[in-house]
């Protein structure tokens, strides 16, 4: 078998040209157009090429958005100061604190504090408390994005075996909870999991999230498996590789995502589907 590609960039900008009409709605109906605060504290430069596509992304739905630059230094009390203002503006429907936060800050207690409908990253206990009991609000957009790569395969996933490799907060635990709420029997496999190549190796699905290039050889994949890779690993020579090695999975995969190209921008396109969701919640709270 040679697998088809799921191409996130067409589909992330297939969901950009409703997001605008949903956008334009907003403005018609409230005289202002969805808005997001975008928080970047430091200077890595992976989170700089992050938050300037989502901020072009914004620009290109007509979202108004604004970014709030602090420096390395920034301290915890400062940080929260910021959360404040921007829970309490009426024109922020999304806040969005880049991640990760230099040595020092506390990124669980910078989540805690974002209002839980302005929490267009779904990071908040409360959303992903609500992801647990299957009565999701805002949800994690890199989880939804690939939850919208796999409908795009046309496959019914009730009933199929899903492999996660990588249990983050912000990738392999809430994908967990997206495939179990579509009925997969889903096996979550992390740095002390034994005999991962056999697991893997009984995948219907599999998201593989390390950070590791070419960690996933094309041994371990199942015939026929949808297999999907959250990894962003720059090479040495500087290209962007994924967590698979490519070629050999996609012998046996039915579909796989490239990277570049694959889930990077369905994270993107799922980000703006939040904020929209919040613009809307807001104005049903304030008609
Ligand atoms: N507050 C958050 N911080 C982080 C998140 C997140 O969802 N919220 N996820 C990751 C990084 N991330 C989003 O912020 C992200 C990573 C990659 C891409 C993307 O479009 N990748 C492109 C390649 C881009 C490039 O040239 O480097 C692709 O894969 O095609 C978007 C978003 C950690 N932090």
């Amino acid at each position: 078998m040679s697998a088809a590609r799921l191409d996130g960039k067409a589909i992330a900008a297939e969901i950009q040209h409703s997001i605008r009409q949903g956008a334009a709605a907003i403005l018609a109906n409230r005289g202002r157009a969805p808005g997001l605060a975008v928080v970047l504290v430091g200077q890595n430069p992976a989170s700089q090429v992050y938050v300037r596509n989502k901020r072009r992304a914004c620009a290109e739905v007509g979202f108004h958005s604004e970014l709030h630059e602090l420096p390395e230094h920034t301290s915890q009390a400062e940080l929260m100061a910021l959360i404040d203002r921007l829970n309490a503006d009426p024109a922020i429907d999304g806040i969005l604190v880049q991640l990760p936060l230099p040595a020092g800050l506390d990124e669980a207690a910078v989540t805690e504090r974002i209002a839980p409908t302005k929490d267009v990253d779904g990071f908040h206990p409360y959303n992903v408390g609500r992801l647990v009991l299957r009565r999701p609000l805002l949800r994690p957009c890199t989880p939804k994005g690939v939850m919208t790569l796999l409908a795009h395969t046309g496959r019914t996933l009730e009933g199929l075996d899903a492999v996660i490799i990588g249990q983050s907060n912000i990738v392999g635990r809430p994908m967990a909870l997206e495939l179990l709420a579509a009925r997969c029997t889903v096996t979550l496999c992390h740095s002390r999991t034994r005999d991962l190549a056999d697991k893997v190796r009984g995948a219907d699905i599999l998201v593989v999230a390390v950070g590791r290039p070419g960690f996933v050889p094309g041994d371990w994949i199942k015939e026929g498996a949808i297999v999907i890779d959250v990894g962003i690993n720059r090479t040495p020579d500087g290209r962007l590789v994924g967590d698979l090695d490519f070629a050999s999975c996609a012998e046996r995969a039915s579909w796989i995502t490239p990277v570049p190209g694959g889930v990077g921008p369905m994270t993107i396109a799922s980000l703006l589907e939040n904020t929209l969701q919040a613009a809307e919640l807001h104005a049903e709270q304030t008609p």
